[in-house]
C-alpha cells in the first residue's frame, strides 16, 4: 500500500541556513509517527513542508502518493497552481501549538466555517457533524462558548475538532500541548490517543515522551536537520542506539538533573 507520507532526501533552506539536510521517512496508513528532537532541529519545518506551508528545495516529498507542491513531467518539476495546492491541502489537518480559533465565533461556528466555505457543505449538515465532533473531543456542552470562555486545553480540543471537520486523511500536530498548563495536557492527549485508536494517520511533534512511547508506531529523532534515528518506541525511546538520542532523552526525561 502506498505510504501516506514519503520523504526522500528532502532539503530545506532559509537563505543560507540549511534546516533540513536530507530527510528520509515514511508514514503508513493508520500509523502514528512522533517527531522528537531538540529545539531548532527542523521538526516544525518538516511538518510545514508536508502541509505546503514551506516549499522544499531538493528531494521528493509525497502525500498520498502525490508530489507535494509540484508536478513531475519528463523528469522536470513544475510548481502547482494555488488551486491545485489548495486541493492537495484539503486532505491534511493541522493543529498548532497555539490554537488560533476565531475569537468572535463560538466553538461550533469555528468548526463549521471551513466545511461550509471550502467544502461547500450545507450549514445544517456541517452543524450536525460539528456537534458530533464536539462530543468526540468531550465538549458537547460548549458549542455556544466563545474561545475566551474556554480553557487553553478546551480551545485546543476545539481546534482538533475544527481540523477533523474537513475530513482529513492525515493529521499533523505541532507541539499541541506545549502551550498548555500541565493539568490541561491530559485531556488533549486523551483526544489524540482516541484519534490514533480510531485509525487516523498522524504525525506529532511532541516532547511528551510517555505519549510517544504508548501511542507511536514510529519515533523519529531529529537533530540539526537530519534524522539521527528512527524506529519503534521501544527502540528509539527505551533503547536508543545513538549517542545524540541518548543525550537528548536524558535532558528531556530528567530536565532538572
Ligand atoms: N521562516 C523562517 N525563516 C528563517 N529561518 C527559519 C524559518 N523557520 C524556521 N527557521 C529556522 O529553522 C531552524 C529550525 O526551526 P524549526 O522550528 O523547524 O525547529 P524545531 O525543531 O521545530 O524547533 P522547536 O522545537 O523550537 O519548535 C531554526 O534555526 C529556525 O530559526
Amino acid at each position: 500500500m502506498t505510504p501516506v507520507v514519503q520523504a526522500q532526501g528532502i532539503h530545506k533552506r532559509f537563505g543560507r541556513l540549511e534546516v533540513l539536510k536530507g530527510i528520509d521517512f515514511e508514514v503508513g496508513q493508520g500509523e502514528v509517527a512522533c517527531l522528537i528532537g531538540p529545539s531548532g532541529s527542523g521538526k516544525s519545518t518538516l511538518l510545514r513542508c508536508i502541509n505546503h506551508l514551506e516549499k522544499i528545495n531538493a528531494g521528493r516529498l509525497y502525500v498520498n502518493g502525490q508530489l507535494v507542491g509540484y508536478r513531475e513531467r519528463g523528469g522536470k518539476l513544475y510548481e502547482l497552481r494555488d488551486k491545485e495546492v489548495a486541493e492537495q491541502r484539503r486532505d491534511i489537518g493541522m493543529v498548532f501549538q497555539r490554537f488560533n480559533l476565531f475569537p468572535h465565533m463560538t466553538a461550533l461556528e469555528n468548526i463549521i466555517e471551513a466545511p461550509v466555505q471550502v467544502r461547500g457543505e450545507s450549514k445544517a449538515q456541517a452543524r450536525e457533524r460539528g456537534r458530533e465532533l464536539l462530543d468526540r473531543v468531550g465538549l458537547g456542552d460548549k458549542e455556544s462558548a466563545y474561545p475566551a470562555q474556554l480553557s487553553g486545553g478546551q480551545q485546543q480540543r476545539v481546534a482538533i475538532a475544527r481540523a477533523l471537520a474537513m475530513r482529513p486523511k492525515l493529521m499533523l500536530f505541532d507541539e499541541p500541548t506545549s502551550a498548555l498548563d500541565p493539568e490541561l495536557v491530559g485531556d488533549v492527549l486523551g483526544v489524540m490517543r482516541q484519534l490514533a485508536a480510531d485509525g487516523m494517520t498522524m504525525i506529532v511533534v511532541t516532547h511528551e515522551m510517555q505519549f510517544a512511547r504508548e501511542v507511536a508506531d514510529k519515533v523519529v529523532f531529529m537533530d540539526d536537520g537530519v534524522v539521527v534515528e528512527q524506529g519503534v518506541p521501544e527502540q528509539v525511546i527505551a533503547n536508543p542506539q545513538h549517542e545524540r538520542t541518548r543525550g537528548f532523552l536524558s535532558r528531556v526525561l530528567s530536565p532538572n538533573a
